[in-house]
């Protein structure tokens, strides 16, 4: 059975530029051959590789400008068999596609919320009265182009020229270092790298609840580089926490930490240690280079 790589579609989007790159990485690593394939959503992106349907997942997680996905993080939380096996960090260049002469003509711009907040300033600044559509990706608000003058839409120029598509404005994020972190998930752990996540729920709401498991990383000398609550849905002002830690699951202090942290936590969740890979250049230069295995 040809192994997969699940990813948010259609063709083209920044998912899509992240598993690639992860593909590539995986060929020179261990010459795996996977193959694309590309779901609605990234739920069921997810839920694809939960199920076995597909080896590996690559979402986004956070970016530099918006923060947190949330709906990567709730369902990670929400599936029990994901481990996130390795991290890839890509620049977001986003461009502006539209099959208008002029910026003016320009009434409505659709994109995925992620890269409609990327581009606020740059929307404010041009497009001061159109009318922001989210959309469930970059390369799905294409779909809304077609012959339509009055419409635009923010991707990236990889995403323009697949779908031979006009570039009215490049660059047009509003930070020039845009970049965003994207998880690969997999139903078993890669078991090395310098980076550690988990989250927990809290067994009360009371005073120095939090400070506990706090307290108990910097007593194991555990630099923490990211915190993040998300609301647990039970009730208004219940919240889990996600935490990513600088430091390999398998060393002494943090096997240490990781077990008292369950004497202070009501469910408490790993999610495994992996390694960071830096993509400097994530632009598949052949346009038509397409591994698919065809999902959607
Ligand atoms: O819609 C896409 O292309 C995605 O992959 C989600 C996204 C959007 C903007 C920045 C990073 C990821």
């Amino acid at each position: 059975m040809v192994r997969s790589v699940a990813h948010l579609g259609p063709r083209g989007t920044y998912s899509e530029m992240a598993a690639l790159a992860y593909i590539r990485w995986a060929k020179l690593d261990t010459g795996d051959e996977l193959m694309l394939r590309a779901y609605p959503s990234i739920a069921q992106a997810l839920q694809a590789t939960a199920t076995g349907e597909t080896e590996v997942t690559v979402v986004p997680v956070e970016n530099s400008v918006e923060g947190s996905v949330a709906i990567t993080l709730d369902m990670l939380w929400r599936l029990e068999t994901l481990q996130i096996q390795k991290a890839l960090v890509l620049p977001i260049v986003h461009a502006f596609l539209s099959r208008a002469d002029r910026m003016q003509q320009v009434q409505t711009v659709y994109s995925h919320p992620q890269a409609l907040g990327q581009c606020q300033g740059w929307i404010e600044t041009q497009l001061p009265h159109a009318r922001l559509i989210p959309t469930s990706s970059t390369t799905e608000a294409l779909t809304h182009l077609q012959d339509d003058v009055r419409v635009g839409a923010i991707a990236s120029e990889w995403a323009a020229q697949i779908y031979q598509l006009p570039v009215l404005a490049h660059a047009i994020n509003d930070h020039a270092d845009n970049c965003t972190k994207f998880w690969v998930l997999g139903r078993k752990a890669s078991h090395q790298g310098n980076q550690t996540s988990l989250a927990f729920s809290l067994p009360i709401n009371a005073p120095g609840a939090l400070l506990k498991p706090l307290q108990i990383l910097a007593a194991h000398d555990i630099n923490m580089s990211r915190i993040e609550s998300r609301p647990t849905k039970r009730s208004l002002g219940d919240y889990l926490f996600f935490i990513d830690i600088e430091a390999d699951a398998s060393l002494p202090n943090v096997k240490a930490a990781l077990q008292s942290l369950k004497h202070c936590t009501e469910t408490l969740k790993i999610f495994g240690s992996y390694s960071l890979l830096p993509i400097d250049n994530p632009c598949p230069s052949d346009p038509t280079t397409n591994t698919s295995a065809g999902a959607e």
